[in-house]
């Protein structure tokens, strides 16, 4: 069959969306999400969202990563669902959607490219050496780093996410450094098996991990730059417990087509 794709990016992590809401796609092998997700012999993404009709919410996302497996949660990829959603006329300027890891409320801007994104609450944080594990939706790794723009991030994060640890599910490996009032982010994705631009999950992860680290209590606010853009993360954090996580950055459409899938 052939569908029409939409193509989003929000901070530079890029998604193929498709409008499920008629069931018109059954299911979705990895190979098929894996070819349309190639950047030399498909559309080019670092995943793939279904937009689906789910009683008593908006609407359900169904994401998968760009080597065809259905992924855990993508933060930058619910900011997108969301402009998508405004864009079919599905929602207005706040939305309840359903995702895999639960329950999310979002606000996007009367222009349709910035969205707050509401991310489920956490209450572990894991050491592993120096590093931090949580999973904000994913699962990260999260490792202070120096001179992090010239870091070799893609074999430094595959030998964290194939090492015995992870290697069986696979784990998002980012690395931090201090930079103005906020940090710089780099990310190995797991699923696209290299380096974004940009990961939703993974910068909240780290907004979390470093509040942690220095032991900064009440309500915070963390800008965090990453290749692709700006992205800010707010949340309350009492000592024990992470809540009221908003996600927040820009998310576009960048072009349609129709593919056969
Ligand atoms: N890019 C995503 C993360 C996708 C999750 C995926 N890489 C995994 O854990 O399998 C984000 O913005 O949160």
């Amino acid at each position: 069959m052939n569908a029409k794709f939409y193509k989003y990016q929000g901070a530079g992590n890029d998604f193929i969306l498709i409008d499920n809401r008629q069931n018109a796609v059954k299911q979705l092998d990895d190979e098929t999400v894996a070819r349309l997700c190639d950047r030399r012999f498909g559309i080019g993404a670092d995943g793939l969202m279904l937009l689906e009709n789910l009683e008593g919410y908006d609407f359900k996302m169904v994401y998968y990563n760009a080597d065809g497996n259905e992924g855990s949660m993508c933060g930058n990829g619910g900011r997108c669902i969301v402009a998508f959603a405004k864009y079919l006329g599905v929602i207005n300027d706040t939305t309840k959607f359903l995702a895999t890891d639960g329950v999310h409320h979002a606000k996007i801007s009367d222009a349709g490219n910035w969205v707050s994104l509401q991310m489920i609450d956490v209450d572990t944080i894991e050491n592993d050496g120096s590093a931090y594990v949580l999973n904000t939706g994913s699962p990260h790794y999260v490792k202070q780093a120096t001179e992090l723009k010239v870091k070799d991030v893609y074999n430094e994060g595959y030998a964290i996410r194939n090492n015995a640890t992870y290697k069986a599910e696979g784990i998002n490996v980012n690395f931090v450094e201090k930079e103005g009032d906020g940090y710089f982010v780099r990310t190995f994705e797991r699923g696209v098996e290299n380096e974004t631009y940009a990961c939703g999950t993974g910068v909240t992860a780290v907004a979390l991990a470093m509040a942690k680290h220095n032991q900064q209590y009440g309500t915070i606010n963390t800008p965090i730059k990453v290749l692709g853009g700006d992205l800010n993360i707010r949340f309350d954090h009492d000592g024990e417990k992470f809540s009221n996580i908003f996600l927040e950055g820009p998310a576009e459409l960048v072009f349609t087509g129709e593919i056969a899938i």
